[in-house]
């Protein structure tokens, strides 16, 4: 070959490359392009499809209305707060099982439902349904609130229920009394209104799910274990209806919790032997401690939005985001990363992002002369979906990076199985027609829950679980949580009591609508 043609057929080579690189560029672009013009995940189900059932009309009249609201203020002006495993108010515990029986006494003396009080405070009902061969469901709540003190800057005291311009006031309306006292309210009415179910449904009302639910979620597992209970689907406090919240976003989202974070509480601790404080060493237990937890604020763990399920909520929603917005999120297999750079933010975007790493103890030192023996802190973190947590703990390690930190894992859980959210999905789709025959403003999605609930523990008994309640989270809304001037609206509360006395009701269906019902009876 002489050098002129080499020459040539390098030159032939180049060209073919760079044609073969225009036409990847150009197919991935379209590929994107089209999946914008026809990617709506939402287009599924037919609701005019379903099975005509014979639903009591969820009517309330001011009577009804006065009384539900009477009830919930009540139940909100028991502090029944947990602190710690062995701090929890016992007396108002006590109170609120004497609360519910006064405000539903129907549901104590129906001979349609079984009661029992379980670990001495919480409640497990069982409603029985006519037909046998329909796999029971479950609905869960908590009776237990975190602590609140009215100096925090509340605008009403956290235990009074003081209504404020149409918003009840107090710790324990959107967590998470406003299910507990929903659930009960919508069985009392819709017993006196002469329901009987075809499908039979269990509620479970624990008393510690603030402090992890060992004794109240734990034993109602334990109960029904025995009692050889398979659930169809379990469905628990958690997620939302989003109004203005998810930027961008045309419409209120009902997001529905089909997974949620692990967990990994560890305790980090540096000795040193104790003197006068006139001699210190160069380093202190303390400031080697203060060195390990700032590496580990300094290093969050990586980035890893698009791997998890909260891809599935952006698919969902894409189609009500206006351009560009609606390209970018219909296309996360490319965009993902750079979606993740803008989420990670803001602390409440960033908690789908990755695992979220918290110090929240820092204790050491027990005089100002005396050089502290010990130093300890605490870290909790939020394991995302696409981690473990060994990866979590391997992690931190080699962040702390230092042998004179001790690593003691308090308690830790990997993320939650993922729940079905697809068109056979029955739980899924049960919640989701609810939640659009209520509110049909709304786009329907699944979503994380990136804190936990006592359903973690019904593992066992249910492959399908979700995490929401129909409770209308505004901007601001989310840092009520936990936080100060927890609130609901007189509105909202109402519509949660609508919510379950539907969503009771819609259970009964024998299947799912056609043509996706062959073979998913349940
Ligand atoms: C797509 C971006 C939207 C961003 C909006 C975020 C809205 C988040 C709203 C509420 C927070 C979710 C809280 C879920 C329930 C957590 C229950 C809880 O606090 N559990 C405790 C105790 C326990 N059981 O372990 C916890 O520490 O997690
Ligand atoms: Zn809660
Ligand atoms: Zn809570």
């Amino acid at each position: 070959m002489t050098e002129r043609s080499a020459k040539l057929n390098i030159l032939k080579f180049v060209k073919i490359v760079s044609f073969s690189l225009l036409l990847v560029i150009l197919g991935f672009f379209v590929a994107a392009t089209v999946r914008t013009l026809t990617f709506d995940v939402n287009a599924g189900l037919q609701l005019a499809h379903w099975e005509k059932t014979n639903n009591i009309a969820s009517d309330i009249n001011q009577h009804q209305r006065e009384e539900l609201l009477a009830n919930f203020r009540d139940a909100i002006r028991i502090p029944t707060v947990s602190t710690t495993e062995t701090q929890l108010n016992t007396t108002a515990l006590r109170e609120f099982d004497g609360l519910l029986r006064k405000a539903f006494p129907t549901v104590f003396s129906s001979h349609l439902v079984q009661h029992e009080v379980v670990a001495n405070y919480s409640h497990l009902f069982w409603v029985p349904g006519s037909d046998l061969a329909l796999v029971p469901y479950m609905l869960l709540a908590h009776i237990d609130v975190v602590p609140a003190e009215e100096r925090d800057g509340w605008e009403a005291p956290p235990f009074s229920a003081k209504e404020i311009n149409g918003f009840i006031y107090g710790r324990g309306t959107i967590d998470n009394k406003q299910s507990v006292m929903g659930i009960l309210q919508a069985l009392e009415y819709l017993l006196i209104r002469g329901y009987s179910p075809r499908r039979g449904f269990f509620i479970g009302l624990g008393h510690d799910e603030e402090v992890s639910g060992f004794q109240g979620a734990m034993n109602i597992v334990r109960v029904l274990k025995k009692k050889g209970v398979q659930l169809a689907f379990v469905l628990d406090e958690g997620l939302a209806v989003l109004d203005g919240v998810i930027s961008g976003l045309e419409g209120p989202a009902a997001l529905i919790g089909i997974s949620e974070k692990g967990l990994a509480t560890v305790k980090l601790s540096v000795s040193k032997a104790p003197g006068h404080s006139s001699m210190p060493p160069r380093e202190s237990s303390i400031g080697i401690l203060a060195g390990a937890v700032k590496r580990l604020e300094e290093n969050p763990m990586p980035r890893l939005f698009g791997e998890g399920p909260e891809r599935g909520t952006f698919e969902h929603l894409a189609h009500k985001f206006r351009l560009p917005l609606k390209f970018v999120m219909s296309n996360m297999w490319l965009f993902s990363p750079l979606l993740g750079r803008v989420m990670e933010r803001r602390p409440d975007t960033n908690a789908f992002v990755r695992t979220t790493t918290a110090i929240t103890m820092f204790n050491s030192g027990v005089k100002v002369n005396i050089l502290p023996s010990q130093a300890e802190a605490y870290v909790n973190l939020r394991i995302h979906s696409a981690q473990s947590l060994q990866e979590v703990l391997e992690l931190i390690q080699s962040t702390v990076g230092d042998e004179r930190v001790k690593m003691e894992l308090v308690d830790g859980f990997d993320p939650l199985p993922v729940s079905s959210y697809d068109e056979t999905s029955f739980g899924f789709q049960i919640i989701k027609k609810t939640v659009l025959d209520q509110f049909p403003q709304v786009t329907v999605a699944p979503g994380i829950c990136i804190g936990n609930t006592d359903s973690r523990h019904y593992t066992d008994l249910a492959k399908d679980i979700y995490r929401f309640a129909p409770t209308w989270f505004r901007p601001g809304d989310a840092q009520r949580f936990h936080g100060i001037n927890e609130r609901i609206s007189k509105k909202n509360y109402e519509e949660l009591v609508v919510f379950y006395f539907n969503l009771i009701q819609n259970c009964d269906i024998k299947d799912l609508p056609s043509p996706h019902s062959a073979g998913h009876e349940l």
